[in-house]
Formats: C-alpha cells, structure tokens, sequence
C-alpha cells in the first residue's frame, strides 16, 4: 500500500503565496475544510496577521491551534470525509526547538502517524534553507531540522510543490 497516499507538502518562501495555493489545494477536494495552526500569537502584528488569514479563509473552515502536538492532534482531526491544512511546518519547529523537545522522535512521530492517515492532508512549510549560513547556532539548527524534515515528508507523500512569487511549481507526483 502507497504511503500517505493523501498528503501534499507546499514548500516556499515568506510571502510567496504558498498558503493561498494550500488553501486552494483543500478547496478544490470539496472535503469538509480544517485548519491547523501551529502559530502563536506573541505580539500584537502576529494577532492582526492571525485575524486577516481568519478573514481571508473566510467562511467553512474549522480552525484548530496546535503549536506542539501536531500529529496527536491530526490523528484526532484527520478523516476520510475532511481535507486538513497544516499551516505550517516551520513554526511547529521553532515551537519544538522553544520547548527543547527531541526533534528527530517528534518527525519519526509525524512521520508515522501521518503514513496510514485517511482523506487529504496538505502541509505548508517554509524553505528556510536557501540563504547565507546563519551566524548564530539555534538559526543553524532550525535549517538543518526544517530541511531534514521537508527530505524525509517529500521523501513519502506522493505530491509536493515549491511557490515562489504566487506560482506552483510541481516537484512530485
Ligand atoms: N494561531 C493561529 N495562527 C494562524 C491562524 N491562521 C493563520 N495562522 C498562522 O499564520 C501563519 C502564516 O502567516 P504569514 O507569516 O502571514 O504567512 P507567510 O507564510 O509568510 O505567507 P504565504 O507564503 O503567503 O503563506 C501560519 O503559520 C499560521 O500558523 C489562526 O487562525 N490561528
């Protein structure tokens, strides 16, 4: 049996309209529409980004925060009738990082629990890893935890794209 046979990771930069794209990808489905949000809001500017995605997604999503125990929470959301969007991956990182939680168990967690998920899952993450090294260490780390993890997800769901300047570029499925 193919892997995650669902599943989709969207890859792109800040403002590359990579959410906009994902949201499209859950749309489309006409699967019953859920939302996970691994952000935190720990400022005012981050509350107000928070509110306008709100209202950008508008109306017939179902909005659940998850900064930390992501694939617990996508076992108790995902179904074969509903299409969730994981959005995103980078700051479910920098959340783990935070807590100093074991990264490699935490990905080996995501990455079993999500190989026999059912309906449609589409991750969003942020391609960090494309600029001057980092000089300072944890900036370092988050990189290579967000390229290793985007290996080993490209690795087993059978679609993923790259969004740079609005546009999908299909590199899988
Ligand atoms: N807590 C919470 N966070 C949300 C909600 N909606 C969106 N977010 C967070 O907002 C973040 C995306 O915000 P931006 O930084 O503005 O988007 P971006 O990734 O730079 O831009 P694009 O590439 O265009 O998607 C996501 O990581 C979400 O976790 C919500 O309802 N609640």
């Amino acid at each position: 049996m193919q892997k995650s046979p669902g599943a989709v990771l969207v890859l792109g930069g800040a403002r590359s309209g990579k959410s906009a794209f994902a949201e499209r990808l859950v749309t489309e489905t006409g699967l019953s529409r859920h939302y996970i949000a691994t952000g935190r809001a720990w400022d005012e500017e981050m509350r107000q980004r928070i509110a306008r995605h709100r209202e950008d997604r508008g109306e017939g999503w179902e909005t659940h925060e998850e900064p930390l125990e992501l694939a617990a929470r996508l076992n108790d959301v995902a179904r074969e009738d509903r299409a969730v969007l994981v959005d995103c991956l980078t700051l479910w990182v920098t959340n783990l990082m935070l807590e100093e939680r074991d990264i490699a168990a935490e990905f080996a967690g995501l990455v079993e629990a999500i190989a026999t998920m059912p309906g449609r899952l589409v991750f969003v993450s942020n391609e960090v890893g494309l600029g001057i090294v980092p000089e300072n260490r944890m900036a370092r780390d988050f990189r290579d935890h967000a390229g290793r993890l985007h290996q080993r997800l490209a690795a087993l769901v059978p679609e993923v794209y790259f969004v740079a300047a609005g546009l999908p570029l299909k590199m899988k499925g």
